[in-house]
Order: C-alpha cells, then structure tokens, then sequence
C-alpha cells in the first residue's frame, strides 16, 4: 500500500497582525484533524506554523488530491478562521477565497504540496514551511539540492544519484508546464528557474525509476484572486537519503539566505533565513522572509518526529548574514532591487497608486 504526505497551509488570522499564527487556532485544527484520523480519513498528521500560516502535515492511504483530505483541511481553516473573527484577530479568513468547499482545495486560497510514494525500509522525510516570501523561492535551494554537485556530493559519487533527476516547472502566468531532465538540460533549465515569479519548481523525480523526490505548493494567491491579498507562503516536501539527497546536503543551500521576493506586503526582496520553529516570528519590517525545516521518519504511514532541522548552532552564521543582508536592502527604502520590480508590483496595492497619477502624464514632444 502506497502512502501520501499532504501539506496544505493557509493564514486564517494572526497576531499582532502578520507574525504570528495564535496557538488557539492550531488547537481549533487539531480538533478537526484528530476527528478526521479517528474516522480513518487520516492515519497520522502534525500541525505547525511558519509566522502566520498554520501548515497542516497530514499522511493518509488515499492519493493526491483526495477531497476528503482536502476537505478535512478547508474545515479545520473553516473552523479556525471563525475562532479569528471572535478573537478580533488579524487578517481573518485571509487565505480563503470562498465560503463553501468545492472539492478540491487547490484554487480556493491554501496553499498545497502532496506526493505519494511506496514507502522504503527506512524513509527520511523533510517538510520546509516559509512565510512572507513566495513559491520561487524553493527554486534555488530545490536545484542545488538535485542538481548542483557542489552542494550535493552523492550526484558525483553515488551511482543511485548519479544520473541525475528531472524537474516538473510550472509558469504560474501561463498556466503551463514543462518537464526537464539534469543534468543534460542543466542550463535550459537555470535560464528558466531563475524567473523566481514566473517558474517555479513544482515537483521532482528521479530518472532512473520517475520515484517522486520532492514536491512544492506552487499557488499564487494574489494571481488567483486577482489582487493583493497576502503572500503564496510556500510548503516543500523533500525525501532524503538512499537513492536521494542525504539530509546534510537537503540543508546545506539554505545556509546562503538568497533574496526571495515577499518580505514587507509582499513587495520586497530580502534575504530567506533559516530559522528553528521558537523564531518563525517575522517582525523586521515583517520579515525577513523566513523558513523553517522539520525532519520525519515516515514509518507505516505514521510520523515519527519532528526534529526541528534549523536548530542548530551551524547555522547561525547564516542568521547573521541575513540580518546584514536584510539592514543593507532595507536602506534601499522605495527602490529597486529592494522594492520588487514593476511587473510584480502589479499583483499588490501599488497599481492603485499609479491609477491616480495616470492623468498627471503628458507627451514629451
Ligand atoms: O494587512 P495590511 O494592513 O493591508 O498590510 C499588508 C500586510 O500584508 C503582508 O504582506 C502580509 O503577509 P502574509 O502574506 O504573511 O499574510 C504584511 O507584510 C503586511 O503587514
Ligand atoms: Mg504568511
């Protein structure tokens, strides 16, 4: 029998406003989750917060994009969003684009990344929840990951990795995808994903047997509700070890805090920094933008675990180095490359600004 891992997040309400998802919100989900484990929906799930948006870590026998698990999900964002307008807490709802389920919570507002597979002897697992930064963001880390032998040893001297794997990218402007292999398409590929707004990885396979290697919540919620609502805090899936990355080279390329888009009402560049779970707590001009990294062994459909990955000293360096980063951009104030360029800026409140000016302008002869 087959496992799946599903990850669906949303930001139903926060305090104080955009930092952090109350814990009687995470209570309010774990209601609805424990019910749906004891009904068999679900074998075993986890439930945490990067900043604002609660990440629902759910394994069940039942496939990709099973409506029940996906209902199960919008209900306990339903029931907790509800909990946030009596709290008076911040941005209530936020995330949800509609009042009634439909079934399939893909499009409706949470963000989703799902992957089934046949589980190993032993199956290390990594979940990476972000906040204030968006689905490209995974797409530097994710390449290094699979397919930079600098940072990934075993693609040079481990034969299981050494044919390398195969990157599904979607364009979230176009609504359109397109597979490519490494490492034989390696630059094709980079003059893609370096478009962090555009493409983004959605999943990964390795070549030798197409077995699933990592999966990523690929919604852009401001595209799809066609203004700015929040960010697409993004979710990622990543196995690890025997036949795929070992978990030290899963890590390793978020040790660079590289500029992400999102940051301040999702119109900045700033630096993703890697963070145990105690300080996903965005504060700094809301942000940095921040990750952090739970490891699971997957064991019979259960979660055994979490170690919180980024707790540790070896990457408190980087921590520092992102704070740097994020002092020097934040001197920027208004401008590029700090503020995001024109054509991202169309997704936020910006163009209501410029609607204003329009009238203001002449030829120039
Ligand atoms: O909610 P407001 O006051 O319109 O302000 C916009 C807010 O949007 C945000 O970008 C929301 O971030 P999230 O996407 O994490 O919810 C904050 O940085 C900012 O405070
Ligand atoms: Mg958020």
């Amino acid at each position: 029998m087959k496992t799946t891992i599903s990850v669906i997040k949303a930001d139903v309400g926060s305090l104080a406003g955009h930092v952090l998802a109350h814990e009687a919100l995470k209570k309010k989900c774990d209601d609805i989750l424990s019910e749906a484990k004891d009904t068999g929906i679900l074998e075993d799930y986890y439930i945490t917060n990067c900043g604002d948006d609660i990440d629902l870590i759910m394994t069940h026998h039942r496939g990709e994009e099973d409506e029940e698990v996906h209902e199960t999900a919008w209900n306990a964002f339903k029931e907790a969003t509800n909990l946030a307008r009596e709290m008076k807490l911040y941005g209530a709802g936020q995330d949800l684009l509609s009042d009634t389920f439909s079934g399939n919570i893909k499009g409706m507002g949470p963000g989703c990344a799902e992957m089934e597979f046949k589980e190993r002897p032993s199956d290390p697992v990594i979940i990476f929840c972000c906040d204030k930064t968006e689905p490209g963001a995974f797409n530097l880390p994710l390449f290094r990951i699979f397919a930079d032998p600098f940072n990934t040893a075993g693609l040079v001297i481990d034969p299981s990795l050494h044919n390398g794997y195969k990157f599904e990218i979607f364009d979230v402007i176009e609504h359109k995808k397109v597979i490519m292999s490494c490492p034989e398409e390696m630059y094709d590929l980079l003059a893609l994903l370096g478009a962090i707004g555009r493409y983004v990885i959605k999943k990964i396979y390795r070549k030798d047997d197409d077995e699933i290697a990592a999966s990523v919540s690929t919604e852009r919620l401001n595209i799809m509700a066609g203004k700015y609502i929040g960010k697409d805090d993004p979710v990622a899936i990543v196995r690890s070890q025997s036949g795929f990355p070992a978990a030290g080279e899963v890590l390793e390329p978020f040790s660079l805090p590289h500029l992400v888009g999102g940051w301040m009402r999702g119109s900045h560049n700033g630096p993703l920094m890697p963070v145990p779970q105690k300080d996903a707590t965005p504060v700094r001009f809301d942000g940095p933008p921040r990750v952090i990294g739970l490891g699971f062994q997957v064991a019979n459909c259960k979660l055994i675990g979490p170690i919180d990955l980024f707790d540790d000293p070896s990457f408190d360096r980087s921590r520092v180095l992102a704070s740097e980063i994020a002092e020097y951009m934040r001197r920027h104030g208004p401008f590029e490359p700090h503020r995001l360029p024109s054509d991202e800026m169309e997704y936020t409140t910006l163009p209501e600004i410029l609607k204003k000016l329009k009238g203001r302008f002449e030829d120039i002869e």
